[in-house]
C-alpha cells in the first residue's frame, strides 16, 4: 500500500511498530533492547513463523546512519512483506519456518529525528561529548573491530568519529549486547545502508580475506546477478575494504568476529543521482532489490547451518 511507498517520521515509525504488533500478535513480538543517548527506545521486532522453537535466527538493522532514509523504509517493507506473504510465498514461508527474524527498524533514532527537524544530511548519532562543541559518533565506526584505526576519525567533529572507546555509544552497546546474548542462534547479520548499490561482506577494517570468503562472494555475486536480471539494476559486490573503502569499527566486521559467519552490509539505491535524497517513488524498486538479495542469502544460510 501507499504507506510503504513513503518515508515516515520517527513518531510514525514507533506508531507503526506498535500497530504491527497489535495486528499480527501471533507472529510479532517487540523487544526493547536499550535506548539511545537521548533516551529514545530501541525496539526490535521479532518475527516468528509456526509456534514451535526454531534453532536459527537472522538479524536485520536499518537506520544506523541517520540520512540513509531508504534503510528504515526497507526494514518496514521487509516486515510487511514477511507478515503478508507468510504461507503465500514459498521463500518467505521457508524463511519464517526455519528462522526467527529480528528487525531493528531505526538503530539511530536520535540522528533520524535530527534529519527530519534540523539537518537532512546528518549521519552520526546525537551523543554529546562534554569536551567538544561537536555532537555525535559514527555508530558504524564504534564497534570493537580494529576500532579507530585508518578509515575512522578521532575528531568528534568529523562524520566518521569513532566515539570515545569501542561501544561507547548506547546504540552500539544495545546491539552488541543483544547479539552477544543471541550469538548461538543468530546465523545471519544484515545491516542496511545507502547509497551506491553494493552488496558487501567483511572485512572492511582490513584487506584480509575471511575464512568463508568464496562462499560469501558467490552469494553476493548470485544476488547481484538476479537483481540485474529481474530489475535491470547494477549492484557492485565483494569484500568491503576492496569494494568500497577501508574502514574500521563496522557492525558487520564485529558480528563476523563474534561468530556470525554470514554477515553483510547492503548499500541500497541509488548511485548518486539523488543519493541520500532518494525520492519516495524509488522506494518500491529499491526495497524489492534488497528483498531479493535478502531472500537468496537467507535461504542459503538455512541450507548450510
Ligand atoms: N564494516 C563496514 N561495512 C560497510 C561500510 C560502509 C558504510 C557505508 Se555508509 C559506512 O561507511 O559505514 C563501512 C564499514 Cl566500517
Ligand atoms: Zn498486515
Ligand atoms: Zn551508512
Ligand atoms: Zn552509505
Amino acid at each position: 500500500g501507499v504507506f510503504y511507498e513513503r518515508y515516515h517520521s520517527l513518531e510514525d515509525i514507533y506508531y507503526w511498530i506498535n500497530k504491527t504488533r497489535q495486528d499480527h500478535s501471533d507472529m510479532v513480538k517487540v523487544i526493547l533492547i536499550g535506548s539511545s543517548s537521548e533516551k529514545r527506545p530501541l525496539y526490535v521486532i521479532k518475527l516468528s513463523g509456526r509456534r514451535d522453537e526454531v534453532k536459527r535466527a537472522m538479524w536485520l538493522d536499518c537506520g544506523i546512519h541517520a540520512r540513509e532514509w531508504i534503510a528504515p523504509a526497507f526494514c518496514m517493507w521487509f516486515v510487511k512483506y514477511a507478515l503478508e506473504f507468510y504461507n503465500l510465498n514459498t521463500e518467505i514461508t521457508e524463511m519464517l519456518n526455519n528462522m526467527d527474524i529480528y528487525v531493528l527498524t531505526v538503530m539511530n533514532p536520535d540522528g533520524y529525528k535530527y534529519t527530519w527537524t534540523t539537518d537532512r544530511m546528518w549521519r552520526k548519532n546525537r551523543s554529546v561529548d562534554k569536551d567538544s562543541e561537536c555532537a555525535g559518533a559514527d555508530l558504524n565506526r564504534n564497534f570493537d573491530a580494529n576500532w579507530c584505526t585508518k578509515g575512522a576519525s578521532s575528531n568528534p567533529c568529523d562524520p566518521t568519529y569513532c566515539g570515545q572507546f569501542p561501544e561507547s555509544e548506547p546504540e552500539t552497546q544495545a546491539v552488541a549486547q543483544f547479539l552477544r546474548s543471541h550469538k548461538d542462534t543468530v546465523k545471519l547479520y544484515l545491516s542496511i545502508h545507502s547509497y551506491s548499490q553494493m552488496l558487501l561482506f567483511p572485512y572492511s577494517c582490513s584487506y584480509d580475506e575471511v575464512s568463508n570468503h568464496n562462499e560469501l562472494f558467490d552469494l553476493v555475486k548470485e544476488a547481484s546477478t538476479k537483481i540485474r536480471r529481474y530489475y535491470k539494476n547494477i549492484y557492485k559486490y565483494g569484500p568491503s575494504a576492496k569494494t568500497i573503502y577501508l574502514a574500521p569499527g563496522g557492525s558487520d566486521d564485529w558480528a563476523y568476529n563474534l561468530g556470525i559467519k554470514y554477515s553483510f552490509t547492503f548499500e541500497l539505491q541509488d548511485r548518486g543521482r539523488y543519493g541520500f535524497l532518494l525520492p519516495p517513488s524509488f522506494i518500491p524498486q529499491a526495497c524489492n532489490e534488497a528483498l531479493l538479495a535478502s531472500k537468496i542469502i537467507a535461504l542459503h544460510v538455512i541450507k548450510k547451518t
